[in-house]
């Protein structure tokens, strides 16, 4: 059965200080450590975390602090996806490899899907992420539109 979309939406501010997801895939970890070390300094200004492997060398390479979840293959992709769900993720840095099948590719879907549905800002390469991380928005309170979700329960009949 297809749901369709919201029809109402609501609004929610991303604060000043953003809640920051760090991910990338294997072959792309160095192209986020070099990015995160162009960035170190903004980086530095807000809260950021990560799937396992990724948050852990950042926070090694670079000597900021990065909540370590879980390593993607092993659901780290899908508590990044939770927090987002939860309106505890403001911004999605995610590397992922073009190149590379991975085991848990529905878990990867699925993340981009919700970051996709709950309008967050999403960058999936070093270009896309330098546009994020210069952006005055990214150090001021920004309110961006979600779905209702009262409207959409009441309007579920099933
Ligand atoms: O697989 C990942 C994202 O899909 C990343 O996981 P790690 O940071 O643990 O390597």
């Amino acid at each position: 059965m297809t749901h369709p979309s919201p029809r109402k939406i609501a609004q929610r501010t991303l604060p000043a200080r953003k809640r920051i997801a760090l991910i990338a895939h294997d072959d792309k970890k160095q192209e986020m450590l070099d990015w995160a070390t162009r960035w170190q300094s903004t980086l530095a200004k807000h809260e950021l975390v990560g799937t396992g492997t990724t948050a852990g060398r950042i926070a090694r390479h670079l000597g900021l602090e990065v909540e370590a979840l879980m390593s993607g293959p092993l659901g780290g992709d899908q508590q990044i996806g939770t927090r987002i769900t939860e309106q505890k993720l403001d911004v999605l840095i995610f590397f992922w490899d073009p190149f590379s099948p991975q085991p848990h590719d529905p878990d990867i879907k699925a993340l981009l899907r919700l970051a996709a549905l709950w309008n967050i800002p999403v960058a999936c390469n070093a270009a896309s992420a330098d546009f994020i991380l210069s952006s005055p928005r990214l150090s001021e309170d920004y309110s961006i539109d979600i779905p209702d979700t009262q409207d959409w329960m009441a309007r579920r009949s099933v």
